[in-house]
Order: structure tokens, then C-alpha cells, then sequence
């Protein structure tokens, strides 16, 4: 579905990814790791269509990627800065619906059936700035599902909240994956993140000009669980094998 043929990207002089090639089928959750700054935004960045593909191609469904696509969603970490603090948590999340030009009614249903389903049935009338950091990171995530994108792209997502909330929140994204079965590609720089949330995962290697160093299916088997799956022989020889790989 979302298919990467030897993807090069720089800034000016500054070469950034080199010879990207990957195919991401339907439904998949493709976890990208990296060392910092070898350029996994800018991967993310160029997907979304906001950079130009310096070499190569990007394309979804076989249509080459030029400009935003329209069933894309991304979600960054800085949810403080995602929201608009002067709409209600209700208006944020209808936005994009506002925008298709949905009517009034429906947009308020949608926004609540999204809303219920990360576990915020009832704060819609607040403030953004009325909620935790954790609550605010779920707003923004019902906010990009609302429209129910076909790829969602999220960058560091639950890099700046707690370790319990991180948790509650990789199980929300585990929940609703299973639940809508939407394409996702998943940048963290925690490689037991990659592995818990992860169908595959993706090491690029230190820059310039970083490439793909391993590519990874996670096997791990049914429905994961904080504890139990973390212990489990399986997750911590991939965990291993990531982890090495990422420290060259
Ligand atoms: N707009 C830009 N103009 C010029 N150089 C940039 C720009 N954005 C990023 N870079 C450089 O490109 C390289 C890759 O940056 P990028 O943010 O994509 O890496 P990253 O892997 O996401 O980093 P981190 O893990 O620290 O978030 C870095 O050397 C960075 O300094």
C-alpha cells in the first residue's frame, strides 16, 4: 500500500536518507528506529508529502506522492502545540470533518464516537489546557482518526508523557490498530517500544545518508500486555537484536 523505492533525501549539501526501498502492506504497524538525527522525521516528513523526494519515489496505492495525500493523518509529540487551546476538545477532534464540509450534527456525533473510543467519553466540552498531558496526546490521536485515514504517521507520539501514561497509550494505539486496521508507521526512540507495538521494525542507520540496517517482523504472539509480553523470551531477543543494531 505504501511503497518506498529507493527513497534519497537531503538539505542542500547535508545528505540524510540514502536508498530507502520498503513496502508497507495494508494494515501493518511499521515501526522506524534509528540513532538521533539519522533522519527518521525527515523519512516521515517526505512520506506525508511535505518534502519533496530529493531521489527516488514515495507512493500510495501506486499513486506517486505529490503534495499531502488525502487520507493521511500524522500525530507529533508536542500535543501543547497540536491543539488549538481555544476550541473545545470536541471542536479539535471535528476539525478535519468541518473542513470535508460534514454537517453540523454529524460532526458532534463523530467527534464523540472518537472520542469514547480513546477513552475521553465525556471531556468533550472542555479545553485542551483543562487536561493532562496524556488526555491531550489521546485528543490528538482521535483527532487524526476522525477521518479515518488510510495511513497514519506518528512521530515520537508518547515521547514526552510518563511511563504509566506511555503505557495506557501504546495499548490504546495496540487497541484501536486492532479495532480501525489503519496503516501506521511508528517513529520512537525506544527500541521496547518498537518491539511492543510494532508487526515490524525498521532500523536505519546512523547518518549521513542513513539506510535501512535491518528490517524486522515481530512475530510476538496474540494480544500484548504490558507485563507479560515484555517477559517473554521472544521480546527480549528481538529487543536484543534492535537494540544492537541501532548502537552499531
Ligand atoms: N529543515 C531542516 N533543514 C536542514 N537540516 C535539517 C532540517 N531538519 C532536519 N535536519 C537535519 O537532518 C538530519 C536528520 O534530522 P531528523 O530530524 O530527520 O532526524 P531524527 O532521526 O528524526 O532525529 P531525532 O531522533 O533526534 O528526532 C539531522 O542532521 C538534522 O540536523
Amino acid at each position: 500500500m505504501l511503497r518506498l523505492d529507493s527513497l534519497g533525501q537531503r538539505y542542500g549539501e547535508h545528505r540524510v536518507l540514502h536508498d530507502i526501498s520498503l513496502t508497507v502492506p495494508d494494515g501493518q504497524l511499521l515501526c522506524v528506529v534509528g540513532p538521533s538525527g539519522c533522519g527518521k522525521s525527515t523519512l516521515l516528513r517526505t512520506i506525508a508529502g511535505l518534502l519533496p523526494a530529493h531521489e527516488g519515489t514515495v507512493s500510495i496505492d501506486g499513486d506517486p506522492v505529490v503534495g499531502v495525500p488525502d487520507r493521511l493523518a500524522v500525530v507529533f509529540q508536542d500535543y501543547g502545540r497540536s491543539l488549538f487551546p481555544w476550541l473545545s476538545v470536541r471542536e479539535n477532534v471535528a476539525l478535519p470533518l468541518r473542513r470535508r464540509g460534514m454537517a453540523r450534527a454529524e460532526r458532534r456525533n463523530e467527534a464523540e464516537r472518537i472520542l469514547e473510543r480513546v477513552g475521553l467519553g465525556g471531556v468533550g466540552r472542555r479545553h485542551p489546557w483543562q487536561l493532562s498531558g496524556g488526555m491531550q496526546q489521546r485528543v490528538a490521536i482521535a483527532r487524526a482518526l476522525v477521518c479515518r485515514p488510510s495511513l497514519l504517521l506518528m512521530d515520537e507520539p508518547f515521547g514526552s508523557l510518563d511511563a504509566q501514561t506511555r503505557e495506557d497509550l501504546e495499548d490504546l494505539l495496540l487497541d484501536v490498530h486492532r479495532a480501525e486496521g489503519t496503516t501506521i508507521v511508528f517513529v520512537t526512540h525506544d527500541i521496547d517500544e518498537s518491539v511492543y507495538v510494532g508487526d515490524r521494525v525498521v532500523v536505519l542507520s546512523a547518518g549521513p545518508g542513513s539506510r535501512v540496517v535491518l528490517d524486522l517482523p515481530v512475530g510476538l504472539p496474540g494480544e500484548r500486555e504490558q507485563i507479560g509480553t515484555r517477559g517473554l523470551a521472544e521480546f527480549v531477543a528481538l529487543r536484543a537484536e534492535v537494540g544492537r543494531t541501532v548502537r552499531g
